[in-house]
């Protein structure tokens, strides 16, 4: 049985990788089944390898000296990518005023899409999306990947798709998770939630690293860097679900594994009734453990990646990992109070996430990765 199904995460203690260690799952009519962890992880490597074979044709290097400065329009567009962040998700924004200049306007550009993307079946017109709308969505994707962006917007990730080795792939993938979002409420099982982790969030994780480089320095296998990425955004999106309970069921929504409440005495009228129980906090403090867990899967990615995109990454793992903590501060009242990391605490972040940013990569630490 696949680590997963036991609700244990299979890089956990340093066991090998799925694609050595849990390539088949059993289904409960007994059929052999390839799990959402391997699946992710073929992803994960074709990733890899697309970036090590992209990065040896010096397509950066070759560019002309005045490609360095977005051309005119697009600074504005740029510009208009980075407002947006800073308006949606203020954290995100402090951890890219961290980076080098085209960085960051790379990662604005991805932000926005990452945003728009979510905002078709998340807000107001929601109600109006439909697969159809989804397909088109896709259809834009692919014409801004092959220079023919819609709007100012997507012209800023078109430009930055030609300055990244970026894939198409993870995009897809997001647009693909959207589209269970309209179609499914229910995870019967972790290795359900952990597919749409992947998709949602995972995906952001891989869109990132070929703009945050890895450290020429560093050992680490390109692989080993991609799966730290996609641990970074799985835990993010389990802490973003562990902190909306209450929100997501008011929509009718449980992103919670149900065979895991069952055992736990939890039902989804529970979830709708929102008291804090005992059962209720047992149950939370695994699921919290879990997403630390791939916190720290992420963490021994995070030295590996180039000096510059260290800071930034780790200020925002240390952020987002905080909710959690407030959470338990909370006492698992995620049903009426929504858990938030103060001002102060999160400029402390910063000085701390700076000093490991200064690390040395933990494959030249340990040996290797
Ligand atoms: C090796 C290593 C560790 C590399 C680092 C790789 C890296 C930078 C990973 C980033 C991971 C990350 C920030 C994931 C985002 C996860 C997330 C919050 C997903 C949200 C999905 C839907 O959730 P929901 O609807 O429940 O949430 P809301 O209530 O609507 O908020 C998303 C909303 C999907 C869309 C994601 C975004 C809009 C965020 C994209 C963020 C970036 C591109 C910025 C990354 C930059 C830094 C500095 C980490
Ligand atoms: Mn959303």
């Amino acid at each position: 049985m696949p680590c997963s199904l036991l609700g244990l995460h299979p890089w956990e203690a340093g066991r090998p990788s799925p694609a050595v260690y849990s390539s088949l799952a059993v289904n409960p009519a007994g059929e052999a089944v390839v799990s959402s962890e391997q699946k992710v992880y073929d992803v994960v490597l074709k990733q890899a390898a697309l970036l090590k074979r992209q990065l040896r044709t010096p397509v950066l290097d070759a560019r002309p000296q005045d490609m360095d400065m977005p051309r005119n329009g697009l600074k504005e567009a740029y510009d208009r990518c980075g407002e947006i962040c800073e308006e949606y998700a203020k954290t995100f924004y402090l951890g890219t005023m961290l980076m080098t200049e085209e960085r960051r306007r790379a990662i604005w550009a991805i932000y926005v899409w990452c945003r728009r993307t979510d905002e078709l079946v998340d807000g107001p017109n929601a109600n109006y999306i439909t697969p159809t709308a989804l397909d088109r969505w896709e259809k834009r994707l692919e014409d801004l990947f092959t220079g023919r962006p819609y709007d100012m917007l997507d012209a800023a990730l078109s430009d930055t798709i030609s300055r990244f080795p970026i894939d198409i792939q993870p995009f897809r993938d997001m647009i693909e998770g959207m589209r269970s979002d309209l179609r499914k409420t229910r995870y019967n099982n972790f290795d359900e939630l952990y597919m749409y982790c992947y998709y949602v969030a995972g995906t952001v994780g891989l869109m990132s690293v070929p703009v945050m480089g890895i450290a020429t320095e560093s050992k680490a296998t390109t692989e080993s860097v991609y799966s730290a990425a996609l641990a970074l955004g799985i835990a993010n999106q389990l802490t973003n679900i562990l902190r909306d309970v209450g929100e997501d069921a008011r929509r009718g929504r449980i992103y919670l594994p149900q065979d895991e409440l069952a055992q736990a005495g939890l039902s989804d009228e529970d979830i709708f009734k929102g008291v804090v129980t005992n059962r209720w906090r047992n149950f939370m403090k695994r699921q919290i453990k879990r997403a630390r867990m791939f916190f720290e899967e992420a963490e021994r990615g995070v030295t590996e990646l180039s000096q510059a995109s260290r800071w930034p990454v780790w200020a925002s793992l240390l952020l987002y990992r905080q909710i959690l903590d407030e959470i338990e501060a909370n006492d698992y009242n995620n049903f009426t109070k929504r858990a938030y990391v103060g001002k102060g605490k999160k400029l402390l972040a910063l000085p701390v996430a700076y000093g490991k940013s200064l690390l040395l990569p933990c494959s030249l630490r340990n040996g290797q990765t």
